[in-house]
């Protein structure tokens, strides 16, 4: 049994720090052990432009712990009036790394959103132009779909055409749930692939309502069934780079989540790299965490991989019961129970 694990210090590929108070939580989670992280820009409003991506940076920066040097890796939130320009604008700043996709209403702050492809058309074009990736939350909005379905219609109704139009343009879909998207990434071009969360790869949806509706597993795309998990776990510990880690870590507090209406979104940031490994250890995987963890991502943004590591070690230790959280209450996933992997160094 590997008890002890040394990997080239990772990266989170897909991450909600939110803002103001908030950060204080966030941002010393995801750079307790990623170097980097790509930073959602679903911000009430958005962030839209550089400028809007040059503050919030600065307010990450801030916030982040004494002698942290986690980099935030902006993102800009496109709209149906993101221009060509913009999208050179946020090239040239160095700082924005991506642009994102929500149709408009999929999910979480997504009412800015995108409601017809061609109006970013011009946008697309740019970012193939300039070899910035395009992150797309893929589902389908109309309430017609069944929320178990919009994942695979958006690829079958959207996606498909987009990438065949655009064949240059790199693209991430993001929190990848079904073997419809797993396999739609393998065969796609190498500018096609995919981040995982955590929670996708351990938890399908007898966890959420099996026993008892739990509403810490909701999330968009919500956790589906668990031959769709086993098709994720095979993604991920498969070795291809085409697969890499996103945790799509979406605090919400207690009292949006325990609510008759509740928010979607997992916490998993404080513990990420060491949820990750018990997944991949579930498949005997360890082995290939690091390609998926430190390696694909980076290569695939076209950014150096980190220089130094993290350990990890099999040292049991419980989860505290919630987090403070601005004024509120965070409650992890996982909240009170038994994790098995520890980072060295790294208390959450
Ligand atoms: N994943 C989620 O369930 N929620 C995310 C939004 C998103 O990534 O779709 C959030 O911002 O809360
Ligand atoms: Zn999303
Ligand atoms: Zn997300």
């Amino acid at each position: 049994m590997i008890d002890r694990l040394t990997l080239l210090r990772p990266d989170d590929w897909h991450i909600h720090l939110r803002d103001g108070a908030a950060l204080q939580r966030t941002v010393a989670d995801a750079g307790r052990t990623f170097a980097r992280a790509i930073i959602m820009p679903n911000l009430v409003p958005p962030v839209r432009n550089t400028a809007e991506a040059d503050q919030y940076r600065e307010r990450i920066l801030a916030a982040r712990p004494a002698q942290s040097d986690f980099e935030p890796l902006m993102v800009l939130y496109l709209t149906d009036k993101t221009s060509a320009q913009d999208i050179k604008a946020a090239k040239a700043s160095g700082f924005v790394h991506a642009a994102k996709l929500y149709p408009a209403g999929a999910t979480t702050n997504s009412d800015y959103g995108v409601t017809q492809l061609e109006a970013i058309y011009p946008a697309l074009e740019a970012m193939s132009a300039v070899g910035m990736p395009l992150l797309v939350h893929g589902e389908v909005t109309h309430a017609d779909v069944d929320i178990f379905d919009r994942e695979k219609r958006f690829i079958d109704e959207q996606l498909i055409d987009l990438v065949a139009r655009f064949p240059n343009l790199k693209v991430v879909l993001e929190h990848i749930t079904t073997a419809d998207a797993a396999e739609f990434v393998s065969s796609a071009s190498a500018n096609v692939a995919a981040t995982i969360t955590a929670h996708h790869l351990l938890y399908n949806r007898n966890h959420m309502l099996a026993g008892g509706i739990r509403p810490h597993f909701y999330c968009l795309p919500i956790l589906k069934r668990n031959t769709h998990q086993e098709a994720l776990l095979d993604a991920a510990t498969s070795g291809s780079s085409k697969f890499f880690l996103g945790t799509d870590s979406a605090p919400h507090a207690q009292n949006a989540k325990e609510i008759a209406c509740g928010c979607a979104g997992c916490y998993t940031a404080y513990a990420a790299i060491e949820l990750y490994a018990e997944a991949f250890e579930q498949r005997q995987a360890l082995d290939k965490l690091e390609g998926f963890a430190s390696h694909f991502g980076a290569d695939f943004y076209g950014l150096p991989r980190n220089q130094d590591s993290i350990t990890l070690l099999r040292e049991p230790w419980t989860v505290p019961d919630s987090f403070a959280f601005a004024e509120q209450e965070l409650i992890p996933l996982r909240a009170g129970e038994t994790l098995n992997w520890r980072v060295l160094g790294a208390q959450a």
